[in-house]
């Protein structure tokens, strides 16, 4: 395959001071005092972290001072994958780790949205509401490993909601109010959920979008509910009218309560993020306290560099996993930021803005919204105060080298571009930025502490310099726990372990390079990841061939070399029916209104066959692959195809777009 990224010189060089400085300069510091352990650089104490894997996350646990209540009797039972259990015996809680973090010398949060200033939220605040409402929930009789869902935005009352929810031992699960009907009930009915938080309603783009009927058709979808808690958000006193067992935030905050810690085994769920395959329901991957606990101290103390007071950001929503992360900013005594509302409204400098005013640190996005600015000719250097930023952090799909460029000439020429790549299965970064080391434009600096990435040849070999499979060849803590509803453990092997047997293969592309760095490459499956939200063509394809005028559709998310994403919907009609604008626009509200606004194709186009393996299977990644570029012979067999013929359109097709 081409390979577009790298470049042979630096684009940023840490100072020595900045090495000095940094967190991972003390932690080897504190390795070489406390373990009589001594590493050459970054590289080395990445390949003991990998071959110790036991000492590394001892070291941790050490270096970290973790607090439980009952102290581990074994770090690792063994390494075999699945099945790996980490500090067996420990009884901690992850939300008391943030909770020791309170002070009054700094906020908590800092919020922003499109209809309201900044607003600071102190740790005495957090901590009552945080108190109040973990009361409450044990009133309404929410117990250990009961299902706490929300339908909200990044707002202040999430993280409230979501920390509340982890001091009782309850497990979390969010969803973004944009998504449609469809992929709310798809998630949420499958974890059988006692409690729903939603909003009435949010702001996007300046136009108002009211979540009232949603809320009462969730209720219907969702018999399980107990209690349904409105936040009011785009009105200040939504109706509860018709919404049974509905309650309003302000009466679940009501009564103040002490915060306590519910004391929880190392792997008692946290909370459940979503992540979907090829075919069937989302998966619904369950992770663990202790797990996301030290995975997140680990990688954005130590990878993001978060210092006591920093001010960190990312943007997202509750809907993708750097929500998660964001919220692991806490841990780390730096304060996060949160901004509900587009990031282009009115215009593309508003996250600039918010940057400026909230004297941001660590600026995270996504690549897309890189490319956007680039697009868009914005000087967010010359138009803002932005001295107090140190890096920024890019994920999502892979930065091209543009955007590296892009970013030290346009914000500042000494800002350090962390590009980084994981996923919502460990709610954190493989291949990760570090301060430590130098940036080349178009790669992620370094593979993440622990985390034992290779880039496979189909036969199980490791790739240097060539593109393959990203594999993970030993266990990380924040591994899925288990999948809900998957008693036998059958899906979970399926999505990570099938092609290599013991091995984690993640489903992207990868190219280490000689010097420690990493390319990627986007899927190696037929994921649609768009803005870094992820969605199987299996929850597209239910929307579209719902539609009577749609006999059956083929959808790929295609990674451009130089960034941007391109997702075209193939679809076969019902003979005599006609692809014309009134049903394109259909469709397109169909998927932006059940899917979510950024899963709408960028185009759509008549076929005639959908091209099938002998087994039936759609053959979304070869296509893929041809439109990547890949020549049809290493995109396809076609000896493995029911119907090759219809294939041929695909090959004309990407000869004439690339
Ligand atoms: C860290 C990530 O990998 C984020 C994502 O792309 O989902």
């Amino acid at each position: 395959m081409d390979t577009p990224f790298g470049e042979e010189q630096p684009l940023w060089t840490p100072s020595e001071t900045v090495i000095r400085d940094a967190n991972i300069s003390q932690y080897m510091h504190w390795l070489t005092q406390e373990r009589g352990l001594h590493f050459e650089d970054r590289e080395a104490l990445w390949r003991w972290s990998v071959e110790k894997l036991e000492d590394f996350w001892a070291s941790l646990w050490s270096y970290f001072s973790i607090k439980a209540s009952q102290p581990y009797n074994a770090v690792l039972s063994s390494h075999t994958m699945p099945g790996a259990s980490w500090f067996s015996g420990a009884r901690l809680n992850y939300a008391e780790h943030i909770f020791r973090n309170a002070t009054s010398d700094r906020p908590a949060l800092l919020f922003r949205s499109e209809r309201q200033a900044l607003t600071e939220i102190s740790w005495q605040e957090l901590t009552k509401n945080v108190g109040a409402l973990s009361q409450s929930l044990r009133a309404m009789g929410v117990q250990p490993g009961d299902r706490v869902v929300a339908y909200v935005p990044n707002i202040p009352q999430a993280i409230t909601a979501f920390l509340a929810c982890a001091s009782v031992g309850a497990i979390w699960s969010s969803c973004s109010p944009d998504f449609g009907i469809s992929s709310v009930t798809e998630r949420f009915q499958q974890i059988e959920p006692k409690v729903l938080f939603a909003v009435d309603g949010y702001q996007y783009g300046g136009k108002s979008f009211d979540r009232l009927p949603v809320i009462h058709e969730l209720q219907k979808q969702l018999p399980t509910l107990q209690k349904i808690v409105v936040i009011p958000y785009l009105k200040t006193e939504p109706s509860l009218e018709g919404i049974g067992h509905g309650v309003l935030w302000s009466e679940v905050l009501r009564e103040p309560a002490e915060l306590t810690f519910e004391q929880v085994p190392f792997d008692h769920p946290l909370w459940i993020l979503y992540s979907s395959g090829t075919t069937g329901l989302p998966k619904a991957i369950v992770q663990g306290h202790g797990g996301i606990l030290l995975e997140h101290l680990k990688a954005l103390t130590l990878d993001v560099d978060l210092k006591p007071g920093d001010r960190f950001f990312w943007f997202t929503t509750t809907g993708w996993m750097m929500w998660n992360f964001l919220v692991g900013g806490l841990l780390t005594k730096s304060v996060i930021l949160l901004y509900d509302g587009s990031p282009g409204y009115p215009n593309l400098e508003t996250l600039w803005q918010f940057a400026q005013e909230s004297q941001m640190s660590f600026f995270g996005t996504s690549a897309s919204y890189i490319a956007s600015c680039m697009k868009a000719g914005i000087e967010p250097g010359q138009s803002y105060d932005l001295s107090h930023l140190r890096g920024i952090g890019s994920t999502g799909s892979p930065l091209p080298p543009e955007g590296f460029h892009w970013i030290h000439e346009h914000i500042r020429e000494d800002l350090w571009v962390a590009s980084v790549s994981g996923g919502t299965d460990i709610c954190s970064a493989f291949v990760a930025g570090s301060i430590v080391l130098p940036v080349y434009a178009g790669e992620l600096q370094c593979r993440s502490l622990g985390a034992n990435v290779q880039s496979f040849d189909d036969a199980g070999q490791p790739l240097i310099e060539e593109v393959g499979e990203l594999v993970v060849t030993e266990p990380l803590p924040s591994m899925p726990l288990f999948f809900w509803n998957d008693p036998d453990q059958q899906r979970y092997r399926e999505s990570y372990f099938a092609t290599y047997p013991g091995i984690w293969r993640h489903g992207d592309w990868i190219r280490i390079t000689e010097r420690g760095s990493a390319v990627i490459y986007g899927r190696s499956d037929s994921t649609i990841n768009r803005m870094g939200i992820r969605m199987g063509s299996s929850e597209i394809y239910r929307i579209v061939e719902g539609l009577p005028e749609v006999l059956d559709s083929l959808i790929v998310g295609v990674e451009r070399p130089h960034g941007g994403y391109y997702l075209p919907l193939f679809v076969v009609l019902r003979p005599g029916v006609e692809l014309d604008d009134s049903l394109k626009a259909r469709i397109k509200s169909e998927l932006r209104t059940h899917i979510s606004p950024h899963h709408v194709p960028d185009e759509i186009l008549v076929i005639s066959e959908v091209p099938r393996t002998l087994s039936g299977k759609k053959l979304e990644v070869p296509v893929k692959k041809l439109l990547m570029g890949l020549p049809m012979e290493k995109a396809v067999s076609l000896d493995a195809l029911s119907n090759p013929q219809a294939f041929r359109y695909f090959q004309e097709f990407a000869s004439q777009r690339n």
